[in-house]
C-alpha cells in the first residue's frame, strides 16, 4: 500500500528512466521497508523483494556477491566486508565471464600476479577479450567486485580464485585509476539492470583481498591449499539451486496466470455453431497450451524445493569437511537449471502466444516476462554446458551400476528389476507410481543408450573425447530424462507427503499427473524406442492427458489465482483480477508517449509536404495531377 512501491508503468519508461526507478524502488524496499533486526539480504525478505518488486537491482549484488563473500571469505574477511556489504554500503558484482569466455572457466584471462615485494596482487587484464563482460551491477552500480582471476606466483599459474576489487570511488563513484568500467548497452531484457564491462590495467590491491576460505597466499608468496578446490565453483552451485525458484517457477506462475485469466475472459468463435461465442479456454488446444504450463509451475517448485533442502544439507555437511555429495549436487542443479529454464522459458512463450495479438502488446505483460526468461537459459551456466556437466555425472555412475547399488537420485541406474508397463487403460496411466516408473526406466535406458554409443566407438579406435563430442546430442537427452524423472519422482513424493485437503491433493495429483503425461506425450519416441511403452500404451497416454485437461478446467483460474499475485506485480492489462482487459488495454495505450499529443510533430514535418500535395493533386493541381 506504500505509493513509493507502486509499480510506473515500464513499458512507458525509457532504459535509464527504469534502471533509475528500479534502483530508487530497490532501495526504498531494502532501506525502508525491510529492515528488522538482523536481517540480510540473503534472508527471507529478498524472497518477498523478488515477488513484491517486478524490476529490481542488486540482484547480483544480494544474489550472488554477498553469498560468495560468505562462501570463499575466512572468517576475518567475511567480518570485514559482509557487514559493508549487507548495508549497501559497499556494492558489488561476480565478475567472472569475460569478453572471450563465459563456459570455459580455465579458459580465462584475467591476471592476478602477487607482487612478493609490496605484498600485493597486481591484476591485469592482457588483451581485450580478458575484459569482464556481462556481470550485472557492474556497468554504473557496483563499486566493488569480486572478481575471478588466474592467481599467478612466480610465473606459475594456480588456477581461478576471487579477489575483492574495488573500482569506483566511495565518495565519487568515480572509476579508480586503471579501472574503465561501463554498461554493455541494451539487451534483450533486464532494461534496468546495468550489465557492465571491465577493463583493468596494472590495478593493485592487498594480499588481505584475496578471498583465502580454500586457499591462501602467504607473505613470502607461498601458495596453500586449504580444501576442495572444487568448492571455488559452489556459488554458482548455489545460485542455479537458487534461481529456479526465483527466475524460473515466479516468472512461469506469472504468465500462466495472465495467459489463463484472459482466455476465461476472451470470447472468439464457436465450438456448437447453434451457441454463443465461447472463451476460448473451451477449446482443447487452448487447454493443451496453457494447463501443461500451469503444472510446469507446481512440479518445478516441488523439485527446487527438494534440490534447496538438498543443498542446504550439504552445506551443513560442507561446514564438517565432509564434500561428498558435491559430484551429485554439481550434476543436479546444473541439470535442472538447464532442463526447467529450457521448459519454463518455452512454456512462457507457448502461453503468451495463445493470448494472440494481445499477448503480443506489453501492456499484456508477457513480453517482458519472456524475454527475462530466456536469460536463464544462458546465465549461471549455460544450458548445453550444463547439461553436458550432469551427463558426464549420469555416465560416470551408470558405469558404477554395474558393480555397486547406488543411492540418491541415481539410484534407478541400478535398478534391474522388471519395469516392463502393464497398463491397460488412460486411467492405469495416471496412477503417480506407474509415472515415476515409467520416466525411471526412460532415464536408466537414455543413460545406458548414450554410454553404450561411446564405449562402441571407442572400441573401434575412436578417442574417448571425439566419442563424447559426436554422441553429444544422446547425452543431452539422457541428462533431460534424468532430471524429468528427479522432478516426477520429488513431486510424487512431496504430493504423497502433503497434508491438505483430499480436494487440493486431488487437484495437485492431476496436475502432477498431467506434467508426466505432457512429458510421455512430448518425447513418446524415446519411451517407445526403449521398450517402455507401447504403441498402444502411448495411444492411451495421449488419452490421459486428455482426459487430465478436461478434469482441471473447471478449475483452471481458481489455480492460478491461488499464486495469488498483485495487479500491481503483474502489471497486465489482460491478467488484471477484475477481468476488464479491453477497458485497461485502451487506458494504457492512451498513456504511451505516442499519445501525448494528437499530432506527433517529430514526425508529422516528414508528413506534411505529402499531406499538402496529396491535397493538390485531389483538387487538380500539383506535379502529376492526371486525377
Ligand atoms: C535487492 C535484490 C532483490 C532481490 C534479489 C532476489 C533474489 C536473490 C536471490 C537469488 C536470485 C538468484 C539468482 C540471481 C538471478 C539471476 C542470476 C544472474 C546472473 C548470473 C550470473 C552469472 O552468470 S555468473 C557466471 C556463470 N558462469 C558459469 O556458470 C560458467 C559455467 N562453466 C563452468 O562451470 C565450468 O567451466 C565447467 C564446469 C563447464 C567446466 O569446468 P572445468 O573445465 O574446470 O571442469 P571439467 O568439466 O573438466 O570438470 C572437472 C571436474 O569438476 C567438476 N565440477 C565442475 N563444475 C563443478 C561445480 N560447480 N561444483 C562441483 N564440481 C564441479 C566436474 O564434475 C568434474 O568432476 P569429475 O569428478 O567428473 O572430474
Ligand atoms: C542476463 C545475463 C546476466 C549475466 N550476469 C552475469 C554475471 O553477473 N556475472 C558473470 O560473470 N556472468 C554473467 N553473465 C554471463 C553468463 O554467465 C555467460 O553468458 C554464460 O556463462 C555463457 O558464456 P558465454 O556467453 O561466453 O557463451 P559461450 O561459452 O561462448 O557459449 C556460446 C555457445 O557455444 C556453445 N558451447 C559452448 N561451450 C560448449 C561445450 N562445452 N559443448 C557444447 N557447446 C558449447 C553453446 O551453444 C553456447 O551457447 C550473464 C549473462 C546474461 C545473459
Amino acid at each position: 500500500n506504500d505509493t513509493s512501491m507502486q509499480h510506473r508503468n515500464l513499458n512507458h519508461m525509457t532504459r535509464e528512466e527504469r534502471f533509475s526507478e528500479a534502483m530508487r524502488r530497490t532501495l526504498y524496499a531494502l532501506k525502508v521497508l525491510l529492515p528488522r533486526e538482523g536481517w540480510t539480504p540473503v534472508g527471507p525478505e529478498m524472497k518477498y523483494l523478488a515477488r513484491a518488486i517486478k524490476e529490481f537491482t542488486f540482484i547480483i549484488h544480494a544474489g550472488v556477491f554477498i553469498p560468495c563473500i560468505m562462501s570463499y571469505g575466512t572468517n576475518e574477511q567475511i567480518a570485514k566486508w559482509f557487514p559493508l556489504a549487507a548495508d549497501f554500503r559497499i556494492i558489488g558484482t561476480y565478475a567472472q565471464t569475460e569478453l572471450g569466455h563465459g563456459s570455459f572457466l580455465r579458459g580465462l584471462e584475467t591476471i592476478a600476479t602477487y607482487d612478493r615485494a609490496n605484498q600485493e596482487f597486481i591484476i591485469n587484464c592482457p588483451k581485450i577479450t580478458a575484459m569482464k563482460w556481462w556481470p550485472g551491477d557492474m556497468g554504473k552500480s557496483a563499486n566493488h567486485v569480486l572478481l575471478m582471476a588466474e592467481l599467478v606466483i612466480d610465473g606459475k599459474k594456480y588456477g581461478m580464485h576471487g579477489f575483492m576489487v574495488q573500482i569506483r570511488d566511495l565518495t565519487t563513484h568515480e572509476p579508480l585509476p586503471g579501472v574503465t568500467v561501463g554498461d554493455i548497452g541494451a539487451k534483450l531484457s533486464f532494461e534496468s539492470v546495468d550489465n557492465g564491462f571491465l577493463y583493468l590495467q596494472n590495478v593493485r590491491i592487498p594480499r588481505e583481498n584475496l578471498l583465502s576460505k580454500l586457499s591462501e597466499v602467504h607473505p613470502d608468496g607461498t601458495y596453500i591449499k586449504k580444501g576442495n578446490q572444487r568448492l571455488m565453483y559452489g556459488s554458482m552451485v548455489r545460485v542455479r539451486v537458487n534461481l529456479i525458484a526465483h527466475e524460473i517457477v515466479m516468472p512461469l506462475a506469472k504468465a500462466c496466470t495472465i495467459a489463463v485469466r484472459y482466455s476465461a475472459v476472451r470470447r472468439q468463435g464457436l465450438i456448437n455453431p447453434s451457441k454463443e461465442e465461447v472463451p476460448v479456454l473451451d477449446y482443447v488446444a487452448q487447454q493443451h497450451k496453457l494447463l501443461p504450463q500451469v503444472a510446469t509451475v507446481f512440479m518445478a517448485h516441488f523439485a527446487a524445493k527438494q534440490l534447496v533442502k538438498m543443498h542446504h544439507d550439504y552445506s551443513l555437511e560442507v561446514e564438517k569437511g565432509n564434500t561428498s555429495q558435491l559430484p551429485e549436487l554439481h550434476a543436479l542443479s546444473a541439470g535442472m537449471k538447464a532442463c526447467l529454464s529450457e521448459q519454463g522459458a518455452a512454456g512462457a512463450e507457448i502461453v503468451r502466444r495463445a493470448c494472440g495479438g494481445h499477448g503480443y502488446s506489453c501492456g499484456s505483460g508477457l513480453p517482458f516476462i519472456v524475454n527475462r526468461m530466456l536469460a536463464t537459459c544462458t546465465y549461471e551456466g549455460e544450458n548445453t554446458v550444463m547439461q553436458l556437466q550432469c551427463a558426464r555425472y549420469l555416465i560416470k555412475c551408470a558405469d558404477q551400476a554395474k558393480k555397486d547399488k547406488l543411492t540418491g537420485s541415481v539410484w534407478y541406474l541400478s535398478d534391474f528389476s522388471n519395469m516392463s508397463c502393464t497398463a491397460q487403460t488412460f486411467g492405469d496411466l495416471q496412477e503417480p507410481s506407474v509415472l515415476v516408473k515409467l520416466h525411471e526406466r526412460r532415464a536408466k535406458c537414455a543413460v545406458q543408450h548414450a554410454g553404450k554409443k561411446m564405449q562402441n566407438m571407442v572400441k573401434n579406435g575412436t578417442p574417448a573425447h571425439d566419442a563424447w563430442n559426436m554422441m553429444a546430442t544422446l547425452l543431452i537427452n539422457a541428462a533431460r530424462a534424468h532430471i524429468m524423472q528427479y522432478v516426477v519422482g520429488t513431486s510424487v513424493t512431496y504430493i504423497s507427503e502433503l497434508s491438505c485437503s483430499a480436494s487440493l491433493k486431488k487437484i495437485l495429483t492431476q496436475l502432477c499427473a498431467l506434467y508426466a503425461l505432457h512429458n510421455i506425450n512430448s518425447n513418446c519416441g524415446d519411451f517407445v524406442k526403449f521398450g517402455c511403452l507401447t504403441s498402444a500404451q502411448c495411444d492411451l497416454a495421449q488419452e490421459a492427458e486428455f482426459n487430465l485437461l478436461k478434469q482441471l478446467r473447471p478449475d483452471a483460474v481458481g489455480i492460478v489465482d491461488s499464486f495469488d499475485f498483485t495487479d500491481d506485480i503483474l502489471q497486465s492489462c489482460l491478467g488484471a483480477y477484475d477481468g476488464n482487459v479491453y477497458e485497461r488495454l485502451f487506458e494504457w495505450a492512451k498513456q504511451a508517449p505516442m499519445n501525448k499529443t494528437e499530432v506527433h510533430q517529430d514526425s508529422y514535418q516528414y508528413l506534411q509536404p505529402y499531406l499538402h500535395e496529396g491535397r493538390d493533386v485531389l483538387e487538380g493541381r500539383g506535379r502529376n495531377s492526371k486525377l
